[in-house]
């Protein structure tokens, strides 16, 4: 491939090179989010910002970790697990917010995914259709005790993604309405959890790379909910969904560590 950064060793788009990333990587869509995320860490510092990529690091248990915002929908979010790969991170956790699709999923709660629908374009682009997007196991695994942990309500499941915010919420006024309402109703019949837009991609694309990611989310609130006629109180402070995430990253590396003995 074309080196865009003449031998700098700095990746395209992220401005980031080796040893600027931990092994484990938080990925926010929001850069806003990721100072916030930071101070979480023990010497949590900025590292660099480009585009939509804004990067800091630190270290959690001794370990060196790191947070990068990935922007919204799939391009952007594989681009970003793709060259913090190149930098030698293996390890993601997305962490955003989701809206409720399932009636028990309710605001404020925290959803963590065990796959995701592939109703994006990404990851069309690195497998057949056929092909699951599902979380790593380990990840999975770790979001659901940290959740437990710290006594959050939350609800483990499938996500569905797609590329356009408003052809969640507004589907009926898209051209492709036939299209777009019969299958939010198949979602519903299958029990899936709730809609984002970028861990399909991320899924898919760590199974091309060999890595490990899982997401959890903060659920901002339910258009079903309140189609049913049901409370929906909608709530945007995405702190729990980072709780659980911080904690699950810990699980981990106590877990990685154990079994590097
Ligand atoms: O809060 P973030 O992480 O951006 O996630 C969700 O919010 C954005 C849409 O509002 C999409 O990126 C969606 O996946
Ligand atoms: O309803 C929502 C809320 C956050 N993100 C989405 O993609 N949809």
């Amino acid at each position: 491939m074309t080196d865009y950064m003449q031998g700098t060793g700095m990746q395209y788009h992220v401005h980031l090179k080796k040893g600027d990333v931990g092994r484990y990587v938080i990925l926010p869509g929001d850069p806003g989010r990721c100072e916030r995320i930071a101070r979480h860490f023990d010497d949590g510092r900025f590292v660099v910002s480009n585009r939509e990529y804004t990067t800091y690091s630190g270290y959690l248990d001794g370990e060196m970790v790191s947070v990068t915002s990935t922007g919204i929908g799939g391009p952007s979010a594989s681009i970003a697990i793709e060259e913090l790969t190149r930098c030698g991170a293996d390890t993601f956790i997305r962490v955003g917010t989701c809206g409720g699709i399932a009636l028990p999923v309710e605001s404020g709660d925290v959803v963590i995914a065990t796959g995701a629908i592939r109703m994006e374009g990404t990851s069309r682009e690195y497998a057949p259709i056929e092909f699951p997007a599902v979380s790593d196991f380990s990840v999975a695994q770790s979001l659901k005790k940290a959740a437990e942990k710290l006594g959050l309500r939350h609800h483990m499941g499938i996500v569905q993604c797609k590329d356009a915010f408003y052809g969640q919420h507004e589907p009926e006024a898209m051209p492709v309405s036939y299209e777009l309402l019969p299958k939010w109703e198949a979602w519903k019949k299958l029990g899936v959890l709730a809609s984002e837009m970028e861990s399909a991609a991320l899924f898919v694309a760590a199974s091309k790379l060999g890595v490990r990611c899982g997401s959890d989310f903060f659920v901002v609130g339910n258009q079903e909910r309140e189609k049913a006629g049901l409370e929906n109180i909608i709530r945007h402070d995405t702190e729990t969904a980072v709780l659980v995430t911080v904690e699950a990253l810990r699980i981990l590396i106590a877990h990685d560590r154990s079994m590097r003995k």
